[in-house]
């Protein structure tokens, strides 16, 4: 239910059930979205996060409740739709071509197959290597940087909402790093981002509200703060599978 002082939430997903085959994976889930900021969605190995960025994007169809973006109906739209609609969506295996420069990705992600030149240095003052490989193509670049142009790829149509799925899976601390400084940088701006995560040390600042999953259905929403400061919530919630990845 609305408060009346509250603006709508950017995306609400409403008891989304989700069939896989013969699998019944999300069981429920409830999960809002404010506008603005970074909201980030937790939760131990197979609860149901990356089901849950793929049935928002349509690449599962919800066999059951509602997902509203941005005070419209998007539960039975279609994935090119949905992305006309303003989400952008970052899967877990970056999707970059290998063969293709950098800016060849870019180029490719681009509506009009036309770079906007003020959107592309907005893009590298978050991601500097962009500039710097340019030229070079993207699978000669490191895991980090790969995932920097998925990203970028992403974002490089304005949107209004950026799903990204653990983007920081296999990289060296160094370049989490760095993917954070750019992440922080990005949720200022009024891109609204949805980030999944096992790292929990790579969100615990960054995220300002965080949701966790468990068996297909949220069961924890609030301050990424209160999380970050509560051991024994985190044991409840999290349990060992994210202290292995810390
Ligand atoms: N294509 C599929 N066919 C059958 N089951 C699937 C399929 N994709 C996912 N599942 C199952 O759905 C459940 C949720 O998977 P999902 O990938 O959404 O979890 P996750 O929270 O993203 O986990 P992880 O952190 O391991 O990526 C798991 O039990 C998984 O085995």
């Amino acid at each position: 239910m609305e408060h009346p002082n509250r603006p709508e939430p950017i995306l609400t997903l409403s008891g989304v059930h989700t069939h896989i085959g013969q699998y019944h994976i999300l069981q429920g889930v409830d999960l809002a979205v404010p506008r603005g900021g970074l909201s980030v969605l937790l939760g131990r190995n197979g609860a149901g996060k990356t089901t849950t960025l793929r049935t928002i994007m349509g690449l599962w169809r919800a066999s059951g409740g509602t997902i509203r973006f941005d005070g419209q109906d998007i539960t039975r739209l279609d994935t090119p739709d949905i992305a006309r609609a303003g989400i952008a969506y970052v899967p877990e295996s970056m999707a970059v071509f290998s063969n293709l420069t950098v800016r060849e990705n870019l180029l490719l992600a681009a509506r009009d197959g036309l770079l906007e030149p003020s959107r592309v240095d907005w893009i590298c003052g978050f991601f500097p290597a962009l500039k710097k490989f340019w030229n070079y193509p993207a699978g000669n670049l490191s895991g980090g940087q790969k995932q920097m142009v998925a990203i970028a790829r992403a974002i490089v149509e304005p949107k209004k909402l950026l799903l990204v799925d653990e983007p920081t899976k296999g990289l060296a601390p160094a370049i989490v790093q760095s993917l954070m400084a750019a992440f922080r940088e990005l949720k200022d701006t009024d891109t609204t981002i949805l980030l999944v995560e096992q790292n929990f040390n790579f969100v615990r600042t960054l995220g300002d509200l965080v949701n966790v999953m468990d068996d297909g259905r949220v069961v924890h929403a609030g301050p990424m703060r209160t999380l970050a400061e509560d051991d024994a919530l985190q044991t409840r919630l999290l349990g060992l599978s994210l202290d292995s990845h810390q």
